[in-house]
């Protein structure tokens, strides 16, 4: 069987209704593409500090979670199988500023389909596209 991997993502809304997108640099798994930024759960780790923790190391800001769940969507790599939780999140202190990735981008809803996406991402994007 392969190996399952928990993960969380990062849905994070600017006061123009734009949601940041984080491209994966080449030298990361899964180069060039899309996604929201985030990472691996370790143990014993909830997946709100979790994320908290991620954004903090990969985008040097704090965030607060909406303690919610958006998507949960379980995905199979070649590779191995993803475990993929999205988060509503708002940025409380600082601007995210790439420390991993290759670029970060707000864009509107409407435009999110324009990526090329983690395909793990694909449900919580259309999600988001459909909500309002
Ligand atoms: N962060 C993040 N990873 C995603 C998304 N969609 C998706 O398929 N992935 C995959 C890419 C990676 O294989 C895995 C997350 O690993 P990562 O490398 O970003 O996380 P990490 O910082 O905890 O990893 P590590 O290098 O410390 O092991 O999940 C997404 O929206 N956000």
């Amino acid at each position: 069987m392969k190996k399952l991997v928990k993960v969380v993502a990062a849905i994070i809304e600017n006061e123009k209704q734009e949601i940041l997108c984080a491209l994966r640099s080449p030298e990361m798994a899964l180069p060039n593409i899309w996604e929201f930024p985030g990472g691996k759960v370790e143990a014993n780790e909830d997946i709100f500090s979790a994320l908290e923790r991620e954004i903090d190391e990969e985008l040097n800001c704090k965030i607060e979670t909406f303690k919610e769940v958006f998507n949960d969507n379980i995905h199979e790599y070649e590779t191995f199988t993803i475990h993929l939780i999205s988060i509503r999140c708002k940025v409380v202190e600082g601007t995210p500023i790439p420390s991993e990735h290759s670029k970060l981008i707000w864009l509107k809803r409407e435009n999110l389909e324009s990526l090329k996406w983690a395909p793990a991402d694909i449900t919580a994007v259309d999600q988001l596209i459909n909500e309002k």
